[in-house]
């Protein structure tokens, strides 16, 4: 059985889709702010494999609530993995394009240095520190830009003020590659095979949509896979002041998961369709 921490997520409702006979964890059951309690639920339920899926994502918010982001993104995997690691069964947790500075324009690789520019950044590389120290056999996957018909995200943001609005003003100088939540789900679940096949995990990966655009052109692909009219004007990051600093590069290599699990890096425009179709049906 593989036990799912989250439950309304964008990536554990896919995961839901995916793989309905898993055991999913909501708030309810396993709050992150209680990272023994999330332990305890592995040591109870012994799963043969855990996916963290639930995770603070508040961008902005988490930078007047840093602490509280730090345990949910750290210490909770923290204890998610040391009870992975107790029980030998595979840990497979997620993190973001948020622990690199952004800076040069090449696609970051996994090993390149990390410099977080923003406290949920901070909050994530403490967790993946955390989940590498925990002695557990484990997957980082870091991704980015997150999109799915569930939850929050940047197209259903768009789709919701292009409701009212003919033109919107979108960041042009930020780079980085929208990626499906659908298709992390199956690219954790193919992982988490993989390993309890006997894989070995050599520990962060990247897996990210291709090709990369900016965030003023993937408003222009949402709107125009919605058949809709609005506009979008080019701004610069200093037009659009935001409580937390965004890297200007997040793009990521993501060779190694196809080298050592023979998993390519999604399309993400054919996902943004598919997308807007559960949306708008
Ligand atoms: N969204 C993005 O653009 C990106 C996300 N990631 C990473 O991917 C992973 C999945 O993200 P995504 O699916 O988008 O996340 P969402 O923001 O869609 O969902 C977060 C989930 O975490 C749950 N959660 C938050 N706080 C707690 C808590 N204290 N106890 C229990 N559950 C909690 C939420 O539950 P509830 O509904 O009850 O609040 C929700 O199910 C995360 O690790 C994230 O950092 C990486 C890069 C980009
Ligand atoms: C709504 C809006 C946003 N923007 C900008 C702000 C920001 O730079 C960019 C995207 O806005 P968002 O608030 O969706 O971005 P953000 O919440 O920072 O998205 C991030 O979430 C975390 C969880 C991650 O891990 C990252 O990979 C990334 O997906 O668009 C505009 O320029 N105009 C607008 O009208
Ligand atoms: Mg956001």
């Amino acid at each position: 059985m593989i036990l799912v921490f989250g439950k309304t997520g964008q990536v554990a409702s896919e995961l839901a889709l995916l793989a309905p006979e898993a055991r999913f964890l909501g708030r309810d059951t396993a709050d992150l702010s209680d990272p023994a309690a999330c332990a305890a639920q592995i040591l109870a339920l012994k799963p043969d494999a855990v996916i963290n899926a639930a995770a603070y994502t508040a961008v902005d918010k988490a930078e007047e609530e840093e602490a509280l982001a730090t345990v949910i993104n750290a210490d909770a995997p923290a204890a998610m993995a040391r009870a992975c690691a107790e029980r030998k069964v595979p840990f497979l947790h997620l993190s973001t394009d948020y622990v690199f500075d952004g800076s040069g324009d090449q696609p970051w690789r996994p090993d390149d240095p990390v410099a977080p520019i923003n406290a949920y950044g901070r909050s994530k590389l403490a967790g993946e520190q955390a989940v590498a120290a925990s002695g557990a056999n484990y997957a980082i996957l870091r991704t980015s830009w997150v999109f799915s018909a569930h939850g929050g995200n940047f197209v259903k943001t768009m789709l919701r003020l292009a409701a009212t609005r003919d033109q919107l003003s979108v960041v042009a100088d930020q780079i980085g590659s929208p990626t499906p939540a659908r298709a992390i789900a199956a690219a954790l679940l193919s992982i988490a095979a993989q390993m309890q096949a006997g894989t070995r995990s050599r520990g962060i990966y990247h897996f990210s949509g291709q090709p990369a655009v900016n965030w003023a052109d993937f408003a222009r692909a949402i709107f125009a896979k919605a058949n809709l009219t609005t506009r979008v004007v080019d701004i610069a990051t200093s037009a659009y002041p935001t409580p937390a600093t965004r890297p200007l590069n997040s793009q990521l290599h993501c060779n190694d998961l196809t080298n050592d699990f023979s998993i390519q890096p999604p399309d993400w425009q054919s996902g943004l369709e598919k997308v807007i179709e559960d949306l708008t049906r």
